[in-house]
């Protein structure tokens, strides 16, 4: 007999990735799930009289899932700005550079007010893990307090996120919107000194200099060496918008690449996630590989900025770790269902222009946004399937809800119903959401 002790043990349909396969679908397997949130036993379900022996547990305790359900890993959104949460779903109209400086420095330098704050951190937490993002990766704004703030409400909810004070000490638009270089220093480490004190299990402080273009050189050197004396992650963002890898020329005139700027400055480790990439070069992307940088794709941000497309296929055969990001409010939808649609629609846009590239199928995207999330995030020994020994981080999908936006047909099996509620499905079909064992979806009454 084993010495852990199962507390709940599913029976029925599960779907995951792996580094082999894409998409792995059993459609009868047996998942036990420790009192820590791990899953100690994932078999077929055949073997249910020896685990029920060797796990000590009643075969009638087990929790049978329906024909039409059942569970995926939890997707990983490795790029989203909690703090524009309060505007998505509109703006969309001007290019990034005029997007910032219109819309979007306006609204995040409102987030002094801690009511503000707490309404829009508490809608944008629950709202993600409703479309089942078990892991957020937030930018937050450049106020200290109400960063920590949205640690604190990721934890009241029990998402596992990083948490990103962002980091600005240029900004020539909106003059009111950025810190002093030594002030945003010294803010960044009480940010981290802050919510690391808090102990959260799950929520973690990221190093999150906005990008090269609002931040001075030393600011991002002092950057580069707090991740590096605290070994944390890092995320940015990087050549997104012609205009701006344009600029990053002019500002950094002694760097052959956007890439070198970040290089230079100790901010491209194996910890950091850059969002978007869609203009950098393979030169640069090898510099990626080496150094086990990641890339975040936000293809709906992409196109609704009409910023540019990023072509995955190049970024994979490179063996760059890639994972799927919302980039809310860039991107409109705070759901990774979407991102995942929106990641194979560009990659199918791509395609028409060139006949040789191999679209994206949603088996990889599949992938990309829930093992590769985790990978991007370093927490792949963690998160990301349903390999024995990790947190079970999950989501329930039931096809068969009322009001369901999907229909079957007689002969659906598993693998079918898995691909109809990624082309068709939404929250409505996310029954309930596990993170680290822990049931976080439907909410609790607090
Ligand atoms: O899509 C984006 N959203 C942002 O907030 C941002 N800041 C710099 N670059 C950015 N790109
Ligand atoms: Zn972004």
């Amino acid at each position: 007999m084993s010495s852990d002790v199962v507390a709940r043990v599913y029976r029925g349909a599960f779907a995951h990735s792996t580094w082999d396969s894409a998409l792995c679908v059993f459609p009868d397997y047996l998942l036990g799930v420790s009192e820590e949130g791990k899953i100690v036993f994932f078999e077929e379900g055949q073997n249910v009289e020896s685990l029920s022996q060797e796990w000590s547990f009643e075969i009638s305790d087990i929790e049978q899932l329906e024909p039409h359900e059942f569970f995926m890993p939890g997707m990983v959104d490795t790029h989203i700005h909690a703090s524009q949460y309060a505007y998505s779903g509109t703006h969309l109209d001007l290019p990034l550079l005029d997007w910032l400086n219109t819309y979007t420095f306006p609204v995040e330098s409102r987030y002094e007010d801690l009511d503000f704050a707490k309404d829009v951190y508490t809608k944008v937490v629950k709202r993600t893990l409703c479309n089942g993002t078990t892991t957020a990766c937030y930018f937050a704004t450049i106020h200290t307090e109400a960063s920590l703030l949205l640690g604190q409400i990721a934890d009241d909810f029990g998402q596992r996120a990083f948490i990103g004070k962002v980091c600005m000490d240029r900004n020539s638009m909106v003059p009111d919107y950025k810190e002093l270089t030594e002030e945003c220093k010294d803010e960044t480490d009480r940010f981290i000194h802050e919510l690391l004190k808090k102990k959260y299990a799950l929520v973690k402080p990221v190093v999150t200099p906005r990008f090269a273009i609002s931040c001075s050189s030393t600011l991002l050197s002092n950057l580069g060496k707090i991740a590096k004396n605290n070994d944390l992650h890092i995320q940015s963002h990087i050549s997104e918008n012609k205009a701006e890898v344009q600029f990053v020329k002019e500002l950094f005139p002694d760097c052959t690449s956007y890439t070198e700027v970040y290089v230079k400055h100790g901010l491209l480790t194996d910890k950091t996630v850059m969002a978007h990439g869609c203009y950098l070069t393979d030169e640069e992307l090898k510099i990626f590989h080496e150094r086990g940088a990641a890339v975040s794709h936000c293809p709906n941000s992409n196109i609704s900025l009409i910023s540019g497309m990023l072509n995955v296929r190049n970024v994979l055969n490179h063996k760059v770790k890639l994972g799927l990001g919302t980039d809310v409010a860039g991107g409109y939808s705070s759901s990774m269902l979407d991102a995942i649609r929106r990641a194979v629609d560009t990659s199918k846009a791509l395609c028409m222009q060139d006949a040789h590239l191999q679209p994206l199928s949603y088996k990889e995207a599949f992938r990309l946004a829930t093992l590769g999330g985790s990978e991007v995030l370093s927490l792949d020994d963690r998160t990301g399937n349903f390999e024995v020994g990790k947190d079970f981080d999950a989501l329930r999908v039931n096809i068969c809800v009322p009001g369901s936006p999907i229909d079957l047909f007689p002969g659906d099996e598993p693998e079918v119903i898995l691909e109809k509620f990624l082309n068709l499905g939404d929250d409505r079909n996310i029954v309930e959401v596990y993170v680290a064992g822990k049931q976080v979806v439907p909410f609790p009454d607090f």
